[in-house]
């Protein structure tokens, strides 16, 4: 590992783990380490392994980590104020959680209102869910995070149904109530012009673990298998070597 790299306290390691499910291992062998403070952007083709990273990260870490779910998993039939305030369920009494869904108490209307201005869905506060576009759910999913106030952001494609503008908006948003993120996307320029590091997963391996400044486009690229050869690496990373170091991709044994 470069000395430069990973000056932060560890959060969160793993050392060659199977993850996966059930008796299917998905990931064999993983190995990662997660510093406190840093902003890491999850990236892959399509099944290969990111909502299983992020089930595994998440159930280590616990009560530190809020949870943004790729399909929201919000009610349909609830309003937009119930599925935030769902958040903190755990933290208040059944009793109080029955009477918040008949009437809405004070305190958490009041902080849930302020959420909901910041996301932009001030004026859907009332409404179900159920009645909402996907890009106001996926805003609905994460007001419902940030109401959780943890440490850190775990998020599984978060802001794919979001324009890109919208999309730096939230993150900025996440970033500035989260220490520490690690993020599902699969927009590649927003991987390296938003985050501190880079995880690419392919083939069942972590192709890539590296700082967005020593990744081009073309390294990216080369985590989709049906990326053309000849990719559109034209960014400001362009100035770095397609192949990145040895020690940027700590984990590149025998890349197919
Ligand atoms: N609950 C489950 N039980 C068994 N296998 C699963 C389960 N969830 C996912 N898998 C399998 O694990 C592998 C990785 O899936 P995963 O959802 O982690 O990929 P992903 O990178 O998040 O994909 P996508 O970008 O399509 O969301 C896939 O082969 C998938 O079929």
């Amino acid at each position: 590992m470069a000395p430069t790299e990973h000056t932060h306290e560890t959060l969160l390691a793993l050392d060659g783990v199977d993850l996966g499910h059930g008796s299917q291992v998905v990931l064999p062998g993983l190995s990662l380490r997660l510093a406190r403070g840093e902003r890491i952007a999850l990236l892959g083709p399509s099944g290969a392994g990111k909502s299983t990273l992020l089930a595994a990260l998440r159930a280590r870490l616990g009560a530190t980590a809020a949870w943004c779910p790729q399909h929201h998993g919000l009610v349909p039939g609830l309003a937009v104020y119930h599925n935030v305030y769902m958040g903190r369920l755990a933290e208040r009494s059944a009793l109080a959680n029955l009477w918040n869904l008949v009437r809405p108490l004070r305190g958490p209307w009041r902080e849930v209102t302020e959420l909901c201005e910041l996301l932009g869905l001030e004026g859907l506060m009332r409404r179900p869910v159920g009645q909402l576009s996907g890009g106001q759910r996926q805003r609905t999913a994460i007001a419902r995070a940030l109401y959780q106030g943890r440490e850190v952001f775990l998020g599984d494609e978060p802001v794919a149904s979001v324009d890109p503008h919208q999309a730096l908006r939230l993150l900025g948003l996440i970033e500035e109530r989260h220490a520490t993120t690690v993020v599902a996307l699969h927009q590649r320029e927003l991987a390296l012009s938003h985050f501190d590091r880079v995880w690419g997963l392919r083939d069942g391996r972590l192709a890539i673990d590296a700082p967005a400044s020593a990744l081009s486009l073309a390294d990216l690229d080369a985590l989709y298998p049906d990326a053309e050869a000849t990719s559109s690496g034209t960014d400001r990373h362009d100035a770095e070597p397609a192949a990145p170091s040895p020690e940027a991709l700590p984990c590149s044994r025998g890349r197919a």
